[in-house]
């Protein structure tokens, strides 16, 4: 275990992150069957399909501030024990929406639960708003235009997951738009069911600083030298490819042909309990796989740091704590 190694995560889904224990507490408060997504202490799900319809399953279950004061307070206090300094979580106003909770009480539950995690342990949190790809252009447009009116200090980012099958980017133009000339940070899940060219279209795009795994640019050696050259940071989340099945084994995961080709990565778990991820796991992971020393683990927050949609001071302040 790598406890000591101080961690930084830039890609974690908040509904994603709630375990099978506490969506069964929220279920029986509720009085919702959860038999078809969740069994015993964990997701059921065989395909991607599958893991949203369970992602949009334990979504629903959460209604209240506290609900998800709750959940996201859970969550860093979690991360914080393995060692995670700074975390960045996706917020989609459209499940808070979909589960009746107003975007502002959603905002304010989820801001309570970083303030509470951060009291207790000192881990900082910032949130990215991301639009729902599958519910179409006009929705991501709409959870842009939200993300500009700046509706929460802690909200530094505007990014957009879901079905990447769904759609062109093209589509999406006036959303990422919207959200860079508020000068928020963008990031845009891409190049993790589709291939290269769902990279290489983000990028002429959006223009992203970051892309959300991108991890099947390793396809095209071009494209890379590309992601190399423009220093566009790739959010990789190992252990939740293998479990999509995207690569068969860490041992055939690229995150070390891409760092060794100059590539600047993160580690990340994604949806946590659905793909037996954490960030401590995926750091354990990548030392197991890799050979990574402490060093090169820290080398990897300390891209992260660097890469993070935060104020300068936190950035600074982030960095001392690197050693
Ligand atoms: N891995 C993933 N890809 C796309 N959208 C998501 N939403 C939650 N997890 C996701
Ligand atoms: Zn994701």
């Amino acid at each position: 275990m790598t406890p000591a190694v101080p961690k930084a995560e830039l890609h974690c889904h908040i509904e994603g992150a709630a375990s099978p224990a506490l969506v069964r507490t929220q279920a029986l408060k509720y009085g919702v069957d959860i038999s078809g997504f969740i069994t015993g202490d964990s997701y059921v799900w065989s395909d991607f399909t599958g893991f949203l319809a369970a992602y949009d399953g334990a979504a629903g279950l959460f209604r209240t501030e506290e609900d998800y004061a709750e959940l996201a307070e859970t969550y860093l206090r979690g991360i914080a024990e393995e060692g995670a300094i700074y975390a960045e979580i996706f917020v989609s106003p459209d499940h808070a929406k979909a589960a009746g909770l107003s975007t502002e009480g959603y905002f304010r539950g989820l801001a309570e639960g970083i303030a509470r995690a951060r009291g207790q342990c000192g881990i900082e949190c910032r949130m990215i708003l991301v639009g729902i790809r599958h519910l179409g252009a006009e929705a991501v447009e709409a959870a842009a235009r939200l993300a500009a009116s700046r509706p929460h200090r802690l909200i530094s980012g505007f990014g957009m997951a879901g079905e990447e099958r769904f759609g062109r980017v093209a589509d999406y133009r006036r959303a990422f738009d919207i959200a860079r000339d508020a000068g928020l940070g963008i990031t845009i899940h891409a190049g993790e069911l589709c291939g290269a060219g769902s990279v290489r279209d983000a990028l002429d795009v959006v223009r992203p600083t970051r892309i959300g795994h991108g991890v099947r640019s390793i396809e095209d050696p071009a494209l890379v030298r590309r992601i190399a050259g423009e220093g566009v940071v790739l959010e990789l989340c190992p252990g939740s490819n293998v479990a999509l099945k995207v690569f068969a084994s860490m041992a055939e995961h690229p995150f070390d042909l891409l760092l060794r080709q100059g590539v600047k990565v993160t580690l990340n778990s994604d949806d946590p309990p659905h793909f037996q991820s954490s960030i401590g796991r995926e750091y354990d992971a990548a030392a197991k796989t890799w050979g990574y020393d402490a060093r090169q683990l820290i080398g990897i927050t300390r891209t992260a740091v660097m890469a993070a949609f935060v104020d300068e001071p936190t950035r600074e302040k982030l960095l001392g704590q690197l050693g």
